[in-house]
């Protein structure tokens, strides 16, 4: 190994600390500007319908020069939040969706209309100040509309309203014969449920209508060690059942060890309560939460609204500390905490082949998503096969609605559980493919679903087993759209990404 390779893996945090956190500033600042401009400019709205067009056009292009390849969207890979980057996007078409603006905020409708590459961080920068919000928003900051939409998304207040998309109200849509429509449960609506979890295989999106709920101050939040893998499983679903608790999240730190998070909505507070978690100095989230395993009380605190949204960003939940151990010391918070996390873009774009491969043999990027019911289980077999700790443990609801994700056991609405393990195994026996097969074939028992940002190792068979795909299949060859677009597991599946 030569030496600067070694020095990028060994001390990666070198190469980070101080190449990469100065440049991710300069590229923050850099669109913060140009988000500044083109609102006080107010030419977002106007704009649309010629970008719309240009993307129209590309498409109308593609028909024109006989369909000779498939068709994916421009967005390089390193700039997404999918932990892999797309191979696909060397041999496709590739159409350019530079569609980055909040188009109208329609406070009479409760709606907000956005463009695909919308950000949640810039959705939380516009809408709280005006005292609104979305009802789910997965915190990390980067995460776009249009990603969330065709993949999924889950936050601590998915227990009431369901994945991304459930707060969806309409999606515009460039198809693969160069129609835009617009679609929803009314209008369209065979194409309306199956853009969920379709990966951009069915059409490019260009814009979305996204339910907007009033926002408040604070998050109300009460912490509670919990203790016992019977207590944790019994204390998260009677929690997650309680639809008094607008924000539900537990933190499990090790076989018998969790916190059990809990929320409301306030714009009162109790002054000596306020903890403002977002501020550059304040310890990361996880680590924080984890001291309250120690005095075993319930405790409460008040977190303004957006930085309760984006709690896990500053350490990307728990991966920052492979990356510069020292992070959450106190003496690196203050002078270096403002400059805290590295765009997770540039960290992908800098990869070397070694840190690749270090990842790809002794770490595990995986979230799970199955019905409650299964959770005790699911933990204990993850235990066996990984045990990496913390855990991060977040109900959803999930519909019964027509597309590729719904309960299989019942058709009504069901409880379910996202399982998010992110870090090193802790176990002799883990191997890559051996252990995410299990996984993955434990999930597929459950009848649960993984969710396809990761690294998944599912046969085609399998993955068609876990996602329905009859809706989807009859839609695509109904728009004609074969020859298009790929299927969705051309997209996903371990020989599309590298
Ligand atoms: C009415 C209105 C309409 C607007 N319309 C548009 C529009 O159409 N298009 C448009 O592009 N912009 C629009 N804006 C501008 C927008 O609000 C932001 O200025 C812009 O998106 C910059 O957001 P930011 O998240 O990059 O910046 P900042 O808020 O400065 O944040 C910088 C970074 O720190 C993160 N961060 C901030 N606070 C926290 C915290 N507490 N915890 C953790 N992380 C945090 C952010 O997510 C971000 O990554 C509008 C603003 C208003 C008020
Ligand atoms: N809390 C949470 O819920 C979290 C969710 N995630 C996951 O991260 C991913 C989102 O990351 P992000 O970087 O935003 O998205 P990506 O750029 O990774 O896009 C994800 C998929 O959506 C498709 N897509 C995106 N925009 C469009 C569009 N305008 N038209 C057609 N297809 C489109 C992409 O197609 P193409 O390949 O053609 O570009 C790609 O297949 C999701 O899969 C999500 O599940 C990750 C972390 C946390
Ligand atoms: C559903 C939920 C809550 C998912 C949370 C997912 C995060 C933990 C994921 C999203 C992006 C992600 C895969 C990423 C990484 C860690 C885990 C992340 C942050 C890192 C930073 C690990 C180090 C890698 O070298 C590399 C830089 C490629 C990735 C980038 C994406």
């Amino acid at each position: 190994m030569g030496f600067v390779e070694n020095i990028l893996i060994n001390y990666r945090w070198v190469f980070v600390c101080l190449f990469l956190l100065p440049v991710s500033l300069f590229y923050n600042i850099w669109f913060y500007c140009r988000n500044l401009i083109v609102f006080k400019l107010s030419s977002a709205p106007t704009q649309h319908q010629k970008k719309l067009q240009f993307v129209q056009k590309q498409i109308i292009d593609w028909n024109n020069n006989g369909r000779v390849t498939k068709m994916c969207t421009a967005r390089p890979g390193w700039q997404t939040m999918s932990f892999r980057r797309p191979l696909y996007k060397k041999h496709m078409t590739n159409i350019e969706v530079n569609l980055v603006d909040i188009l109208e905020v329609d406070v009479q409708r409760r709606i907000v209309r956005v463009e695909p590459m919308v950000s949640m961080g810039q959705l939380t920068a516009t809408l709280n100040p005006l005292g609104w919000t979305i009802p789910i928003l997965p915190e990390i900051d980067d995460l776009t509309v249009g990603g969330l939409v065709m993949g999924t998304g889950i936050e601590s207040s998915s227990h009431i309203y369901g994945l991304f998309q459930h707060i969806c109200i309409s999606y515009e849509l460039v198809l693969c014969d160069g129609r835009i429509v617009k679609c929803s449960a009314e209008n369209e609506s065979d194409l309306y449920w199956s853009v969920p979890w379709s990966y951009g295989t069915l059409g490019i999106l260009t814009a979305v209508e996204i339910k907007m709920i009033p926002a408040k101050q604070y998050i109300q939040l009460v912490y509670e060690p919990v203790f016992g893998i019977d207590n944790i499983v019994q204390k998260f679903s009677e929690a997650s059942n309680n639809k008094q608790n607008e924000f539900v999240e537990v933190l499990i730190y090790s076989e018998n060890e969790a916190v059990l998070m809990t929320g409301v909505q306030t714009d009162s507070l109790e002054s000596d309560k306020l903890n403002s978690i977002g501020r550059w100095y304040k310890p990361w989230f996880f680590k924080y939460v984890q001291e309250k395993l120690k005095s075993n009380t319930i405790t409460t605190e008040y977190i303004p609204l957006r930085a309760y949204y984006h709690r896990h960003t500053r350490s990307l939940f728990w991966e920052l500390q492979d990356i510069i151990p020292f992070g959450n010391n106190l003496v690196f918070r203050i002078l270096f905490g403002w400059l805290v996390p590295p765009k997770v873009s540039l960290l992908k774009l800098t990869q070397t082949k070694s840190t690749k491969k270090l990842y790809e043999n002794n770490h595990i990027i995986q979230d799970m998503l199955v019905p409650v019911s299964q959770l005790k289980k699911s933990l204990q077999i993850f235990q066996d096969l990984v045990n990496v700790y913390p855990i991060w443990i977040c109900p959803f609801i999930l519909p019964y609605n027509p597309g590729m994700v719904h309960p299989k056991n019942q058709n009504q609405s069901e409880l379910f559980v996202d399982i998010g393990l992110y870090g090193t195994p802790n176990v002799k026996t883990f191997n890559p493919r051996e252990t995410t097969r299990n996984i993955e074939r434990h999930v597929i028992d459950s009848d649960g679903f993984q969710m396809m940002y990761a690294d998944t190792y599912m046969t085609r068979e399998e993955f068609r087993m876990m996602f329905d795909h009859s809706l989807y299949d009859e839609l695509r060859k109904k728009m004609n759209c074969e020859q298009a677009f790929p299927e969705v597991y051309d997209k996903v599946s371990k020989s599309a990404r590298y």
